[in-house]
């Protein structure tokens, strides 16, 4: 296992909203050697309840023997701002109060997250990152980070994510958010407030995440005689109480409002506008099932992200399928570096000619 590192802003950091933090600091991961060209850098954007240690939750997809191999690459991770796996959160010390933020940690933005991210990429002298790699929220920042710094990717893999948040994905973060308001801890100024309203939050995110087909297949009951505790209500319960013992509510709802904001055409005159904008290689994966982030929004990112690439995962797992599915997603990736070995050759036919 990777252990994260601590990477520190001492300087005054001013968000979108003009609110400023007074330096911050991000925990972040690395796994493998950079190789001497500096050539093999792969920088992962992690989801929403996600932290920097991607060998955790993408396990099949980073490690010895997997796609990306540590004898080969050199995979970096950050902790989001405002997350609550070592980089700078709710639960941090004010330097001005010496007390926790709780409740007055400013709202950012994906773009902030982005810009802090970059400050962490500078300071790592990391010029040229080969694939820049993210899924849902992280998919969100990674292709802000890419339209931002437009000759520092070469690459972008965006996975079951969009390009601006949609009204059907605002309802469902605004709806765990009143589950939020409605727990009257939420009121304090505790590092547990709102916990017991974070539970039905996740237990309503999870019927996003997931599929009728997922309950299907893993809830459903053996037997006809029972009329109630059924296991479909105890996997809800379930769910709640499991995000509750690793995560806060502060960050739950700080970083599901970064993802409502979420809007690559803001002050870029559009969506479409700011997709002719991106520099970078770009694969777009979609899940079939995705009832979050449906495929609609990969394919109008594909339709506007000129030569990108796509590729359609295919599982009942809904949106969390880019989580599961790692099979499916290592041969999209494999097919689209492909494409480079085919561009090269095709470049050295022509120089032949
Ligand atoms: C340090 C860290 O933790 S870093 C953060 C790790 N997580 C992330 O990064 C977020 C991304 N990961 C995820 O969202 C999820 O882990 C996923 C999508 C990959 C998989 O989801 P899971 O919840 O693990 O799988 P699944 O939906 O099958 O649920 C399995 C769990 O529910 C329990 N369960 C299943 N059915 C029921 C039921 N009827 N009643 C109660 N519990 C149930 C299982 O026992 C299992 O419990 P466990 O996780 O304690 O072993
Ligand atoms: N299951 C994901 C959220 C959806 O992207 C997570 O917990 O981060």
């Amino acid at each position: 296992m990777p252990t994260p590192q601590l990477f520190h802003h001492q300087q005054e950091f001013q968000l979108e909203s003009g609110a400023t933090l007074p330096g911050f600091q991000l925990a972040y991961t690395t796994y493998g050697t950079l190789n001497p060209q500096r050539s093999n850098v792969v920088w992962v954007c992690h989801a929403l309840t996600g932290s920097s240690d991607f060998t955790d939750w993408w396990c099949d997809l980073f490690g010895e023997d997997k796609f990306y191999d540590p004898r080969e690459w050199f995979v970096i991770c950050a902790n989001t701002l405002g997350g609550c796996y070592g980089s700078t959160g709710p639960l941090s010390i004010n330097p001005k109060t010496l007390q926790p933020y709780f409740h007055t940690f400013p709202q950012f933005t994906n773009r902030d997250v982005v810009r802090a991210f970059d400050l962490l990429r500078q300071e790592l002298e990391l010029e040229r990152i080969h694939t820049l790699i993210g899924g849902s929220l992280g998919g969100q920042q990674a292709l802000e980070w890419a339209l931002v710094q437009p000759d520092v990717f070469e690459r972008l893999v965006h996975v079951a994510s969009n390009a601006r948040h949609s009204p059907w994905g605002i309802a469902f973060n605004e709806t765990q958010r009143m589950a939020i308001r409605q727990d009257p801890s939420w009121e304090s100024s505790t590092a547990n407030a709102g916990k017991e309203g974070m539970k039905t939050a996740r237990a309503i995110a999870m019927l996003s995440y997931r599929h009728y087909k997922t309950y299907n297949e893993s809830q459903q009951e053996p037997g006809h005689s029972i009329t109630e505790d059924f296991r479909a209500a105890s996997y809800q319960v379930y769910q709640g109480e499991k995000l509750a013992q690793r995560f806060n509510a502060y960050t739950y709802w700080l970083l599901s409002k970064a993802m409502d904001s979420h809007n690559v055409g803001r002050d870029r005159g559009g969506v479409e506008k700011a997709l002719t904008q991106l520099k970078p290689r770009t694969l777009i994966v979609g899940v079939n099932s995705d009832l979050l982030f449906p495929v609609e929004e990969q394919y109008f990112l594909h339709e506007h992200v000129e030569s990108s690439s796509f590729y359609l995962i295919n599982s009942s797992y809904g949106h969390d399928g880019f989580l599961v599915e790692f099979e499916q997603l290592t041969e999209a990736i494999k097919d689209f570096y492909q494409q480079d070995k085919l561009k090269a050759a095709l470049n050295y036919e022509e120089q032949q000619w």
